[in-house]
């Protein structure tokens, strides 16, 4: 832990033409903010959507990587990073890309040295980055697992009953957790990155961190097939029998509790997700509308296998609320609590 206690959670604050900003404000002023907690990002961006929505509060800008005080309400404390050029909330502009990578860069530095202790986003947008020139930027998930030079990570999002230690599995009544084998890829290149040596190292890694994050003592997880009725035995599909199901059996022999792969329509049902930890879907269409149906606003997104917590938002940039004080708090809620209590427990990788 970045010092003896409580955990430091160094926060994102995302597209700053978004919602991103105004959220992280409205929190510091309500005194939302888990016990100790430090913006990253451009104090004048946030000073100017507090006095927008009239929200009062206190900027403490403090070098970036030190030492930050409990929190406070009313009291925002902020690494600063500079905007590349001015912002108006719903206006993407690709000047402030690098802006945005930037906050990323000082957040992630600060959680692989020990200077902060989680890392929680609030959301940027995927697009405006690219055409920045990051023709190969893919979403926070990918950018940290480069960053932190591994070779997979899982994403994974939960609804907020099932976002703890003490909530073991589905119970019925809208908690899930829901894993993605491939991330943000056209629709077009899944079939393809559904690998086995993906599958493995994804299936590995969700298992671990069920352990690890979830304390399920031996994680039941459900798959899901690629195609409809998971290929009907090969006649709508191969994936399933050639590449998922030999992952499924190779794993169950080492021990592995794995349902699977069956039809992602009937799995996401509660008979079907009785006694079940969190499923696999196949990519991020197959299993976040489930998820976003079950929980949208009190969910959060985590990715596993990094070598330190990291949370954010179930939503995106939301543009059209943009700078209106209207946007739902409840997921970065979320997301601050569920890294707070991920970092509490100290459980870093030694990755
Ligand atoms: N964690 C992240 O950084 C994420 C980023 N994105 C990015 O955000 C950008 C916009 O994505 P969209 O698909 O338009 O999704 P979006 O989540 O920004 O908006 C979809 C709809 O949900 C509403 N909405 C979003 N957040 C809300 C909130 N807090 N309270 C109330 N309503 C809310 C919006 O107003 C809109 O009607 C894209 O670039 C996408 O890649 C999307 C999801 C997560
Ligand atoms: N739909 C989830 C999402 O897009 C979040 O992606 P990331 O930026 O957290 O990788």
């Amino acid at each position: 832990m970045a010092s003896s206690s409580p955990p430091l959670l160094a926060l994102t604050t995302g597209e700053p033409a978004g919602v991103g900003p105004e959220l992280v404000v409205q929190l510091a002023a309500a005194g939302e903010l888990p016990a100790r907690t430090v913006a990253v990002g451009d104090p004048a961006l946030l000073a100017e959507r507090a006095a927008r929505l009239g929200v009062r509060l206190e900027l403490q800008e403090l070098a970036p990587g030190s030492s930050v005080p409990a929190s406070a309400p009313g009291i925002l404390p902020v690494w600063p990073v500079a905007l590349h050029a001015p912002s108006r909330p719903g206006r993407l502009s690709v000047a402030n890309a690098a802006y945005v990578l930037e906050t990323l860069d000082v957040a992630i530095q600060a959680c692989r040295v020990g200077q902060a202790d989680a890392m929680v986003t609030a959301p940027l947008h995927k697009g405006v980055i690219i055409e920045s020139g990051h023709a190969g930027f893919r979403g926070h998930t990918e950018y940290l697992r480069d960053a932190c030079g591994i070779d997979e990570v899982v994403m994974m999002l939960a609804t907020d009953r099932a976002l703890h230690a003490h909530e073991a599995s589905w119970v019925g009544g809208g908690a899930l957790r829901v894993a993605l084998a491939t991330t943000h890829l056209p629709l077009r290149e899944v079939a393809d990155a559904v690998t086995a040596s993906r599958l493995e190292r994804i299936l590995r890694i969700l298992h671990a961190d069920l352990v690890r994050w979830y304390g399920v003592k031996t994680p039941s997880i459900a798959v899901c097939g690629l195609n409809p009725h998971a290929g009907e035995g090969g006649h709508l599909g191969t994936e399933e029998r050639d590449v998922i199901a030999p992952v499924l059996e190779a794993l169950r022999a080492e021990g592995f509790a794995l349902d699977g792969p069956l039809p992602a329509d009937t799995l996401f049902t509660p008979r079907h997700l009785a006694g079940i930890d969190a499923v696999l879907a196949m990519y991020h269409d197959q299993g976040l509308p489930v998820l976003k149906y079950a929980g949208f606003g009190r969910a959060a997104n985590v990715t596993l296998g990094l070598p330190f917590p990291r949370t954010s938002v179930d939503h995106g940039t939301a543009l059209d609320l943009a700078g209106r004080g209207e946007a739902d708090r409840g997921s970065l809620r979320v997301a601050l609590a569920l890294a707070a209590e991920m970092a509490g427990r100290g459980a870093c990788r030694s990755t």
